[in-house]
């Protein structure tokens, strides 16, 4: 990293001797370019954060940085405890930043120039409406997931206005609160957005990597969600479902699981490849190897009629529905599939029948775990 700072300077006094020798003004050039200002900044304290913006965006540009602007916006932002660079008031983006905050500006976008993803740089992201720790390699949220869980609350609305319940004697509108299983929980992003928004509801969020069980954990206790949660340390592939029970059998299922063709990993970016855990998002050879598990898992500890949530690629919508055709014994089927805000077909909606042969005795082995 250091490397990169020093050669483009290096490089940049080249060029300021050479154009400032060919007639172009000191002045014209720092607006043409910004890393004049890292210069100025070191003979001045007096860097404001717009300068400081401007400059940062042109190092990451010079070292190819994608998103060169926003990621100069975020860390500045950051620093001066705002959010975005919009939410900082005229008098904070004039006024020169401290030198611990122009030093903090510079040990962030050392690691930015290092191709960390921003969230990682910061350490924390908002994801919907709450904020949350980032570590890595935990898997960073995306935006197009606040779409998977909307659809569950959307389905949580409908239960809590479907037909009347028949308690005793009496009619009441009262639904028993829900019971929410989250497979790949990673930041927890998905089941703490959904515990804030139901607090009626429990969720159980699961994850293979210990990592993301510490995380989630972390987050869930920030937020002050974690008497309402289960984080388990367990693998969907083990075959074993017991432990998933501790509140019964569940009304929902949501995951976001690994997806991405195997074919397709290498295509990512280098921020993805070098700092998030591959295996958050390798779905083997056809993207389903743990769709598929899930799948085999959901009959066993899902209610009658319960729901799986699934985000995949768009490509999985037509292969998860062939697939449940030719496995009848889960007793699954897709019913809706959803679009994400770029218009791919994202989301599944897959509904398990009312008490089929499929249906699994708390604590008998199921059929259904071994499938491949
Ligand atoms: C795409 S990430 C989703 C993380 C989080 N739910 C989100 O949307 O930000 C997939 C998560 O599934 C976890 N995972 C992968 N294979 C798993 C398995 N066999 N059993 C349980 N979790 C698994 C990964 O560790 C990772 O945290």
């Amino acid at each position: 990293m250091r490397l990169l700072i020093n050669s483009s300077c290096r490089q940049l006094l080249g060029l300021l001797n050479c154009c400032e020798g060919k007639g172009v003004s000191s002045a014209k050039w720092s607006v043409l370019n910004p890393h004049l200002l890292l210069l100025r900044q070191n003979f001045s304290a007096k860097v404001t954060a717009a300068e400081l913006v401007r400059y940062w965006r042109g190092v990451f540009e010079a070292n190819k940085i994608p998103e060169a602007q926003e990621s100069s916006e975020y860390i500045v932002s950051y620093v001066l405890g705002a959010k975005t660079f919009h939410s900082l008031s005229a008098g904070s983006l004039f006024t020169p930043l401290t030198a611990e905050q122009q030093q903090q500006v510079r040990q962030l976008s050392a690691k930015r120039l290092q191709r960390m993803p921003v969230q990682y740089v910061l350490g924390e992201w908002d994801f919907g409406e709450l904020t949350l720790k980032m570590r890595p390699p935990v898997f960073i949220p995306r935006p197009e997931t606040e779409d998977l869980v909307s659809l569950v609350l959307q389905e949580e609305s409908q239960r809590s206005v479907s037909p009347l319940l028949n308690v005793g004697h009496r009619c009441s509108t009262a639904v028993p609160h829900s019971v929410i299983l989250e497979i790949g929980c990673g930041s927890g992003a998905i089941a703490l957005s959904l515990l804030s928004k139901l607090p009626e509801s429990q969720v159980i969020a699961v994850d293979k990597k210990e990592a993301a069980v510490n995380l989630t954990r972390e987050n869930a206790e920030r937020l002050q969600l974690q008497d309402r949660i289960r984080i388990l340390h367990y693998d969907v592939s083990s075959g074993s479902w017991d432990k998933l029970l501790p509140w019964g059998p569940v009304d929902t299922i949501v995951s976001n699981p690994p997806y991405v063709f195997h074919g397709d990993m290498s295509h990512l970016a280098e921020e993805i490849l070098s700092y998030e855990d591959l295996d958050a998002l390798d779905g083997g050879n056809d993207g389903m190897r743990v769709i598929k598990k899930i799948l085999a898992l959901a009959p066993c500890v899902l209610k009658d009629n319960g729901s799986v949530f699934l985000e995949v690629d768009p490509r999985h919508t037509e292969m998860v529905e062939n697939w449940l055709r030719s496995h009848p014994d889960l007793s699954l089927s897709v019913t809706a599939t959803h679009k994400d805000f770029f218009g791919k077909l994202r989301f599944l909606h897959i509904q398990k029948h009312k008490a089929g042969d499929s249906s699994c005795k708390n604590g008998f082995a199921c059929p259904n775990m071994h499938l491949p």
